[in-house]
């Protein structure tokens, strides 16, 4: 049995895992700048809330999993120091628009029309003010937390934590997520439900 005594994953989900609220319709996200932070208003309820262990999201100092959840693309609008936004890497595709003084991620967008998730942006929500954000449901790329730096030893433990809280640990992204993607690739190469399985 897995030691899962002092696992620390995020700090949205340590202290328990708030609620979604139903009836929210998003807030506005705001950098960790103490002077002419960057403010993001996201106008919408977010979806698909997870915690990622992948080595490209933003996560907060300490943390080894980032938190972060999609939601549409034309809910979200810069409002305040814009300029101060910066590209992380042109060339991945979510484009992940940082703060260039503190660092924090305000929104990840994706230009390619082709990609499966195009349309949505990815959004930490804990940088928003108020409760109710769509709540994490489970835990993506997990084996990623070792190119971090975690060590292999401490996987089992982690991995039993997250089932004990409620998140799921996933290699990549959900079953659904998952299979959306396929679904996307097998509409577009013509194969989808060709095959009486
Ligand atoms: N092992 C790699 C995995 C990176 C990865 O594929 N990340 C996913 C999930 S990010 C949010 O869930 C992804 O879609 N990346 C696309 C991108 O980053 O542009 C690692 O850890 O680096
Ligand atoms: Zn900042
Ligand atoms: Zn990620």
């Amino acid at each position: 049995m897995a030691d899962t005594a002092g696992v620390k994953i995020h700090p949205s989900v340590d202290d328990g895992i708030k609620p979604t609220d139903q009836g929210f319709a998003g807030g506005v996200l705001t950098c960790k700048c103490a002077t002419n932070p960057v403010k993001v208003r996201v106008s919408a309820q977010t979806a698909h809330n997870h915690v990622c262990g992948c080595t490209k999201c933003w996560k907060p100092d300490g943390a080894i999993f980032s938190q972060v959840a999609v939601v549409g693309r034309d809910s979200v609008e810069v409002l305040e120091n814009g300029d101060k936004l910066q590209i992380v890497n042109k060339d991945a595709p979510i484009q992940r628009h940082a703060c260039r003084d503190c660092g924090v991620h305000m929104y990840g967008r994706i230009e390619n029309t082709e990609h499966p998730f195009y349309g949505l942006d990815f959004v930490h929500t804990e940088l928003g003010d108020g409760d109710g954000w769509s709540a994490p449901e489970f835990a993506a790329f997990v084996p990623s937390i070792i190119e971090s730096g975690v060590n292999p030893d401490r996987m089992g433990a982690i991995r039993a934590w997250l089932k004990e809280i409620g998140l799921e640990p996933y290699d990549a992204l959900s079953p659904p997520l998952m299979d959306a993607i396929a679904t996307h690739v097998a509409k577009k190469s013509g194969k989808f439900g060709t095959l009486n399985a």
